[in-house]
């Protein structure tokens, strides 16, 4: 059973607009004490720790949540600026499987700086009876740049992840499963300790479209939103169908055309969006999904992607509406418990908190939570060390070297943050 939930304070005042809000991360704080989600240059960032919960195992969601419920329910909040992500928010890592080693935290920072649009503000959050007072909030020197890391294999090399690949093939074309989701794991090995700013200054300069995150030490730059709860609308982005981009921007239209037209794709596409509608039908009406899907372009592939939106029907929070999603067809396959198994026995590897949801909520339940992808975990034992993974749809048409060329494609967001360019 996790702890007691604490009592906590928290204050949100305005702030004038930060240019950089990953520069106001303070250097001189433990990497899995710094937390972070932005895009396109507004979100949240966080550091220190007021107050932190683990969990794990099936109820690792439900746990947290009903822990986050208690916590804001025996909190005293003064928030001047009421907007989702003022007030006390949680951020929150999980991992993939229920059996996982690496359950899941949420993590309440002490000092949350967010900015939406023109209006900006901090939050100072304490345990303890009185009303914290607004800290100094200032950007600090840039991080140095690291050199290139080595790269070792994780669970299985090349070879034997393609050989993983040509096996999932057999079983689909077996009939025992539909899709499957093959991820493989890579280890990143810095000559100095990670510097998770210098991360995160990378990751959401190169990849600004995408949900920039640092949570419990897990980083990386999410193309695929899991679930947005905001004011009773709850949307999710669904991607599945890949290709590497080039460096030519005519090819690359071209290629982005042959995606929307490929069966493969488009069918990999479909079993997505429909475990995401399926996994949001008891809990909103009114939901939407587009007929075809849309060409995401990120600066390493091309995705394609389909926006479903609904109206909420019931009090889930954003967190409970995660777990209903997680495993979607994307980072698992269909249907899911085979596809699981399928994992199980051929990836040789526990996911962690890889293809997990990462994010954060309020004390309204609102928030948002990301699929957590083209990602690292800094490894606790070795603070030079990284672990970033990757992973493919696999269907029945999927050819092993193709999978592992994508594979490596998702790779490069991780590869060129840690300095590897
Ligand atoms: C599993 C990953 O990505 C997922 C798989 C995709 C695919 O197979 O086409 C596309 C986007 C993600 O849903 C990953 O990036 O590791």
């Amino acid at each position: 059973m996790p702890s007691a939930a604490p009592a906590l304070v928290a204050r949100t005042a305005l702030l004038p607009r930060p240019d950089d809000l990953v520069a106001l991360l303070p250097d001189d704080v433990a990497a899995t004490d710094l937390v972070t989600w932005l895009r396109d240059g507004d979100g949240l960032v966080g550091w220190g720790r007021a107050t932190s919960v683990t969990t794990s195992g099936p109820d690792r969601f439900a746990q947290a949540d009903r822990w986050w419920h208690e916590v804001c329910a025996q909190s005293v909040v003064r928030d001047a600026v009421q907007l989702p992500g003022t007030g006390p928010v949680a951020f929150g890592s999980f991992s993939f499987a229920d059996e996982s080693a690496y359950g899941a935290t949420l993590v309440v920072p002490s000092v949350v700086v967010g900015r939406r649009g023109g209006t900006s503000w901090v939050t100072t959050i304490r345990t303890g009876a009185t009303l914290p007072q607004q800290p100094t909030v200032e950007p600090h020197p840039a991080p140095a740049a690291p050199a290139k890391p080595t790269l070792r294999t994780g669970a299985l090399d090349r070879e034997q992840w393609k050989s993983a690949v040509a096996k999932a093939v057999s079983r689909i074309q077996g009939g025992d499963v539909d899709k499957v989701v093959l991820a493989r794991d890579v280890i990143a090995e810095c000559d100095g300790p990670v510097d998770l700013r210098w991360l995160l200054t990378r990751l959401a300069g190169g990849y600004a479209n995408t949900w920039t995150f640092a949570v419990d030490g897990l980083v990386g730059a999410s193309p695929e939103m899991l679930v947005r709860r905001e004011k009773g609308l709850v949307t999710s982005r669904v991607l599945a169908g890949t290709i590497r981009r080039t460096r030519d921007d005519e090819h690359d239209l071209a290629l982005a055309a042959k995606l929307a037209r490929s069966s493969k794709d488009l069918e990999e596409h479909e079993y997505a969006v429909r475990s995401v509608a399926d996994a949001l039908a008891p809990h909103c009406r009114s939901i939407n999904v587009p007929e075809s899907p849309f060409v995401l372009h990120l600066p390493n592939v091309m995705h394609l992607a389909t926006d479903v939106a609904g109206v909420l029907t019931d009090e889930s929070s954003s967190l409970r509406l995660a777990e209903s999603l997680h495993p979607s067809a994307a980072v698992c396959g269909t249907p899911t418990p085979a596809a699981a198994r399928v994992i199980g026995e051929l990836e040789e590897m526990d996911r962690g908190r890889y293809a997990g949801p990462v994010g954060w909520m309020d004390a309204s339940g609102d928030g948002e939570w990301a699929i957590a992808l083209r990602c690292g975990a800094l490894d606790r034992e070795n603070p030079s060390a990284v672990r970033i993974f990757a992973g493919c749809g696999i269907v029945s048409g999927s050819d092993p070297a193709a999978e592992l060329a994508e594979s490596e494609a998702k790779l490069l967001p991780m590869r060129h943050a840690l300095g590897d360019d």
